[in-house]
């Protein structure tokens, strides 16, 4: 076992779908929030389990918001997730596809599913439209699961295409002995690897692992104590064990660095000439707020004579955009009303705002 250089673990080589995720190069293409499971440490928000696809951040509305938004984050890959994607067949055939004809061959498209709806006829839809790798993720965790031996059966008939298959769980502390289980059956199986996930809460799911026991490991990380450790004892033993390949994603690695780069490689491609990219691929310019905002333009640009080049109205955050040096001497010289802002967002579709420092 070695440390990847990403926060992370691994025995063997990365997993091909890891490699570009890492580096922030696999567009999160999510197909649909429906899923016939209801695992208690499920992270979906209640918007994202009903039947809605997005690319990364974007909602997806056409075909064209797909290609829109892995061409602004420069993607040579997508992640295919939900829900389960096989609960919508049809869509996520198409839109593999779609990316297949549009990035080409290389293109690199991995799969998450719980094998549920994983039939012969299925797989062979996906493998047809190009999919380069699927990863099942059964309902090891649930002892009263009405699924699990389906899932199981199911997952057998994804050795029969030329794809890479392999596993990926969360490593949910007191059950190490089920992911051991299902990587020696992976094994035998003849997979390509087990990709193992720190178990982290969200909003959704933080009761339901309070209410058996499992605790955040602090107030500043979203993992869940214990998790990392037997992710770790379950690499070791697995190097010792078994000839597959697995990897650790901590979440240190989908924070610290997937979501960075990804953010960095789209704002090179969003930023306005007025904003400044940051270490962490943020976007950080300065607005100015008033109730006018007509009359504002108005008097930058007349008055002022600040070149509109340099500025942008927008109207739908209620804001007039500029460069951090041009607000630092407006704010000195406008009297009134008229609040400045520096501001950090996010270069994603929905723009998060994660910073606002007042000027004046
Ligand atoms: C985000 S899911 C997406 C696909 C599908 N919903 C699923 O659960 O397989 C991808 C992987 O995340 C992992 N996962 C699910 N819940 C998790 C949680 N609370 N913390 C960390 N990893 C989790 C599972 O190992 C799963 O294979
Ligand atoms: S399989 Fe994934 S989407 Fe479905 S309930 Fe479990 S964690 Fe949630």
């Amino acid at each position: 076992m070695r440390e990847s250089g990403y926060y992370s673990y691994v025995v063997g080589e990365l997993p091909e779908g890891c490699k570009l995720c890492v580096k922030g190069a696999k567009l999160v293409l999510f197909t649909t929030g429906v899923c016939p499971r209801d695992c208690f440490y499920c992270p979906l928000s209640p918007w994202r389990r009903e039947d809605v696809a997005y690319a990364n951040e974007r909602p997806i509305k056409s075909i064209d918001d797909i290609i829109e938004e892995a061409k602004i984050q420069e993607a040579l890959g997508a992640g295919v997730t939900g829900g389960d994607p096989l609960a919508r067949l049809d869509r996520t055939v198409e839109y593999i596809k779609v990316l297949k004809e549009n990035f080409g061959e290389k293109f690199h498209i991995h799969l998450y599913t719980t094998g549920a709806l994983a039939t012969k006829e299925n797989l062979e839809k996906l493998y047809d439209a190009g999919l380069d790798e699927i990863r099942f993720h059964p309902d090891l965790f649930n002892p009263n699961s009405k699924l699990f031996k389906v899932e199981i059966e199911n997952m057998k008939n994804a050795f029969d295409f030329d794809w890479d298959v392999g596993g990926e769980v969360p490593a949910v502390p007191g059950h190490g002995e089920k992911i051991k289980w299902f990587a020696e059956l992976l094994d035998k199986l003849g997979a390509k690897f087990l990709n193992i996930n720190e178990l982290e809460f969200s909003e959704t799911n933080l009761r339901a692992l309070i209410n058996r026991g499992y605790q955040p490991i602090s107030d500043e990380s979203s993992a869940i104590k214990g998790s990392l450790e037997l992710g770790l004892e379950i690499l070791r033993w697995g190097e010792e064990n078994t000839s597959l390949r697995y990897h650790l994603c901590t979440a240190k690695l989908k924070d610290a660095v997937q979501l960075k780069n990804r953010l960095k490689r789209m704002a090179r491609n969003v930023a306005k000439p007025y904003m400044e990219i940051t270490e962490d691929g943020t976007l950080k310019f300065a607005v100015a707020e008033y109730e006018d905002l007509d009359e504002l333009y108005h008097l930058l640009v007349e008055e002022a004579e600040i070149p509109e080049e340099w500025l942008y109205l927008n109207r739908e955050k209620g804001r007039i955009e500029m460069p951090i040096e041009v607000a630092l001497e407006l704010a000195d010289a406008i009297e009134g009303d008229v609040k400045f802002y520096i501001v950090e967002e996010y270069p994603t579709w929905d723009r998060i705002e994660v910073e606002r420092t007042p000027i004046n």
